[in-house]
């Protein structure tokens, strides 16, 4: 049984990358690895209506918190048994996002903090009812908004097709984001949490060493 890994931040701060890095590190020491991204764009229905939601501005779907938070659990649920199936094949399975993005940014949303309901929304939601795999570790990529920004815009300029979306042009909505982020890795919430400078660049190696150590 592998070990489930998730990288949380903004948009923007390398949460991509990170996987990719991550992945050859582990390769390298041996490991084998699977990874998945959420939201599952182009991989499931809840998905797709998400990125509508999201490029459409503010509709009223993209307006409702709650709803859009159903969506990305739904997306989750969906993917519960390739998840499964992912950590009995490989030594350690990565996740680019997971519940603590949900968890994250619908408290952003909702000017809530950590204790806030929506967070135990998410939690009861996707963690009770779904029964999605609860992490061994997540790692927090925590980068000043700013940055986060100009690498977000810096890669809406490389892929033409990946436009900005309402989410990551509301820059206060990263703000109180981060804050979240924060507080949800100094909890603990759902599991023991990495946090690491992503501005500095992280040492995949030792990472990786890290990880093969839970
Ligand atoms: N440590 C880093 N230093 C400088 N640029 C980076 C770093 N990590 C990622 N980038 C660049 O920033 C942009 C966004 O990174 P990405 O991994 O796609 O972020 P995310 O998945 O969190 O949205 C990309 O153009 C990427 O090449
Ligand atoms: C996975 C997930 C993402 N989000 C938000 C974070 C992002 O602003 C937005 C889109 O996800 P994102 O990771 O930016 O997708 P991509 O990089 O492929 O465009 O959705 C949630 O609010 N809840 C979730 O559960």
């Amino acid at each position: 049984m592998g070990r489930l890994v998730v990288i949380e931040g903004l948009d923007g701060a390398g949460k991509r990358t990170l996987t990719a890095n991550l992945t050859k590190a582990l390769h390298d020491g041996g490991a084998t690895v699977g990874t998945l991204a959420f939201p599952r764009y182009g991989k499931s229905v809840h998905a797709d209506l998400v990125r509508e939601a999201l490029h459409r501005g503010h509709g009223d779907l993209a307006d409702s918190v709650y709803g859009m938070g159903m969506l990305y659990a739904l997306d989750r649920r969906g993917a519960a048994g390739e998840i499964r199936e992912s950590l009995d094949l490989h030594d350690v399975v990565l996740l680019d996002r997971y519940v603590s993005s949900n968890a994250a940014y619908a408290a952003a949303r909702l000017h809530q903090d950590s204790s806030g309901e929506v967070v135990k929304w998410v939690r009861e939601l996707e963690i009770d009812r779904f029964g999605l795999p609860v992490p061994d570790a997540q790692i927090l990529l925590r980068v000043p908004r700013e940055v986060a920004a100009q690498r977000a815009e810096q890669r809406a300029r490389e892929e033409a097709d990946r436009a900005r979306d309402a989410f990551e042009s509301d820059s206060g909505l990263q703000d109180r984001c981060g804050v979240v982020y924060d507080q949800l890795a100094a909890e603990h919430w759902l599991s023991r949490w990495f946090v690491l400078d992503g501005v500095s660049g992280v040492d995949a190696p030792a990472l990786a060493a890290e990880l093969r150590s839970l």
